[in-house]
């Protein structure tokens, strides 16, 4: 069943990017049979993410956990410190918790994938201090492109829509990070075993 209301107050697609719907051989996106659980918390892919990283201490601390087929939920505290307009959320930081949202499914499909496109819907606006409830969802995936879509919903997983997202992310090697990343920063990633472990968890063929 789909966590993914396609809700909102007009039919989403009516709205959506060309790019972003999926074409007419693109299949349904498999979970991976070692996929976390449903219900199972996700944990960070790397400790200094801005959107799940423990030791980063700027970021959003997003904890997401694994649902039934190939989606998350998570669940993000707006601080003072994301604020754009007083007392309100800063869209950036709203649609950066909507991305992360959508690349933990890679978790699910075990795949490393990127943002290549993400489009965004504020529907309503988001005081400090609100819990905004993120469902992602992958619902296509053509080649190395996957199709998903995500919410965030106010107080509660049936709260009030917030927030929507469609997104289009794209599988890459382990070696985008490696060939494109700052070398301090690789070398590091590259000497933690349990970074390494990560890494390896996501891919298919390593
Ligand atoms: C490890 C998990 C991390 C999760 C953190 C949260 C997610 C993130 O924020 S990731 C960081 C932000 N994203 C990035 O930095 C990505 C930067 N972009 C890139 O590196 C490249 O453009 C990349 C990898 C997306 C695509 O490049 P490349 O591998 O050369 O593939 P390319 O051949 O151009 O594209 C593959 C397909 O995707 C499509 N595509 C790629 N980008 C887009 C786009 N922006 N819009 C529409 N279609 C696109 C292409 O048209 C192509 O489609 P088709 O196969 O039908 O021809």
């Amino acid at each position: 069943m789909s966590t993914v209301p396609s809700g909102g107050n007009r039919p989403r697609s009516a709205a959506r990017s060309p790019a972003l719907t999926p074409p007419a051989d693109a299949i349904a996106p498999v979970r991976h049979p070692d996929a976390p659980a449903p219900g199972e918390l996700l944990g960070s892919h790397y400790a200094h993410c801005f959107g799940c990283g423990d030791e980063q201490p700027h970021g959003l601390h997003l904890q997401a956990r694994a649902g039934e087929g190939v989606s998350i939920t998570a669940e993000f505290t707006v601080r003072p410190s994301h604020q754009g307009a007083p007392g309100l959320a800063h869209g950036g930081v709203l649609a950066t918790a909507l991305d992360e949202s959508l690349g933990a499914l890679s978790w699910l499909l075990r795949v490393v994938a990127v943002t290549g496109k993400l489009e965004t819907d504020f529907v309503r606006p988001v005081p400090v201090d609100s819990v905004l409830f993120l469902a992602a969802e992958a619902t296509a995936v053509s080649g190395r492109k996957i199709f998903c879509s995500a919410t965030g919903r106010l107080g509660s997983p049936e709260g009030p829509l917030a927030l929507r997202a469609d997104a289009l992310f794209v599988e890459v090697k382990v070696d985008h990070f490696i060939d494109n990343g700052r070398p301090e920063e690789i070398r590091a990633a590259m000497a933690d075993p349990d970074q390494v472990r990560r890494a390896r968890a996501f891919e298919v063929n390593p």
